[in-house]
């Protein structure tokens, strides 16, 4: 299912220009080349003295010809001469190293250099370009825009960056039992927690429009929220409603609207996940458990989103864990645990029930147990950290 997603087509995303301080998390719509190089010219890593190497002469001071503070333009350096530096100042022509002060001796208009047969050509020099070459690619279409990367860009001298729009997801929730927080709870009521962690995913993936509805459990309800929000919206995730009991009517829904691409998935948590389309937009039904639909956001809608902005995101980082228990009775269902890594063994990080979110906040990452095996005490599974899921 995850191939499936992957291959969505992606969306015709208009660009919008947006002020870099207004960027962090848009996705990019185009690929960003530098300009530039950064730095623009050879400069001083280090206050010191900046001179030609092959004129130092251990115990004999060079004279000081000229002051170079960050920001001035340097003269050429005179021959048997060297220059007092800053560091981030640009290199006068000439010179090859600059010496730290602390390895010198000021005199009244010359220096002396210390440990002089320790230099090497190059030292303490940032070279031109050493960070970024003009025409080096930053960042490639669909990108996240980081932090990082909005240094980057500033660096180019950019005011603004081409931003895909942001993409317009609504949310459905289902189930008489949810109601909203500020509301005393009467018998048989939820908080809508599934609300705020998957909006909250959405939000880490990138910039989303985040439009929400909520539908008791009514098909004719249901058929109207998935019309309308199919007919608004880049893509529809649902939570809730998508098992078999006949209080579930997301099926029903989706199969009298578009086509159902999928109902189902052998994985635990997430077995009734299911996938569809109502024209042409995109539908990712998740159990209404909150585990449930943690986990089949970060394994299934992420892989959507990407593919919908055309970003070519890196596969989910994992590593080998040894198993700090063994496996006895075979899962049914491939299953991601809730798991903490103690003593470099993997072990749970409590109770495993669809319901318990508890255990979702306490744990380090999710490992895969394998479908049809029983494994030992110490066999290696893969661990998946959960902050590189949420946020790789
Ligand atoms: N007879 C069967 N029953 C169930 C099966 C099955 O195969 N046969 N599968 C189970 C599995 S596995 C899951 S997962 C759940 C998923 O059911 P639904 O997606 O239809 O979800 P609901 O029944 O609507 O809700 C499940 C659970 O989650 C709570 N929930 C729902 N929405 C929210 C929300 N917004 N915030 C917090 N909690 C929410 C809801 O109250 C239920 O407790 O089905 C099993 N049943
Ligand atoms: O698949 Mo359900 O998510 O096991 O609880």
């Amino acid at each position: 299912m995850q191939s499936k997603l992957s291959a969505t087509p992606p969306l015709e995303l208009h660009i919008e220009h947006v002020p870099l301080n207004a960027a962090l998390n848009r996705r990019l719509a185009q690929d960003i080349i530098a300009q530039h190089p950064v730095p623009p010219a050879d400069n001083s890593a280090m206050d010191g003295y900046a001179l030609r190497l092959a004129d130092l002469r251990q115990n004999t001071p060079l004279p000081i010809c000229q002051r170079i503070p960050a920001g001035a333009a340097p003269q050429p350096l005179a021959a048997n001469s060297c220059a007092r530096i800053f560091t981030g100042a640009e290199l006068p022509a000439g010179a090859d190293t600059v010496v730290m002060q602390e390895n010198t001796k000021a005199l009244a208009d010359s220096v002396q250099f210390l440990q002089s047969e320790n230099y090497t050509v190059g030292d303490n020099i940032r070279p031109q370009g050493q960070d970024i070459s003009a025409g080096q690619q930053l960042a490639k279409q669909g990108d996240k825009i980081t932090p990082a990367l909005l240094g980057l860009l500033a660096s180019q001298g950019l005011t603004t960056v081409p931003a895909q729009r942001p993409l317009t997801v609504t949310l459905i929730s289902t189930g008489n039992e949810i109601i909203e927080l500020g509301q005393d709870l009467a018998q048989g009521q939820i908080y809508n927690s599934n609300f705020y962690a998957v909006s909250s995913l959405l939000a880490s993936w990138g910039c989303i429009n985040i439009k929400y509805l909520h539908v008791e459990d009514s098909l004719t309800e249901t058929i109207n929220a998935f019309d309308q929000s199919a007919k608004d919206s880049d893509l529809v995730i649902s939570f809730g409603g998508v098992s078999v009991g006949e209080e579930d009517h997301v099926k029903q829904a989706i199969s009298s609207l578009g086509q159902l691409e999928q109902w189902k998935i052998k994985l635990k948590p997430g077995k009734p996940m299911m996938l569809a389309t109502i024209n042409q937009t995109p539908i990712l039904g998740l159990p209404g458990n909150p585990v449930s639909a943690f986990v089949t956001f970060l394994l299934f809608a992420k892989p959507l989103l990407n593919a919908l902005c055309n970003t070519n995101a890196p596969s989910t980082a994992s590593f080998q864990v040894p198993l700090g228990f063994s496996i006895e009775k075979p899962r049914q269902r491939p299953e991601y645990l809730r798991a903490n890594i103690v003593n470099g063994q993997v072990i749970s990080a409590g109770n495993q029930s669809s319901g318990v979110l508890s255990s979702l906040q306490q744990c380090q990452g999710l490992a895969l147990i394998p479908a049809d095996q029983s494994l030992n005490k110490g066999e290696a599974v893969s661990f998946f950290p959960i902050e590189s899921l949420i946020y790789g």
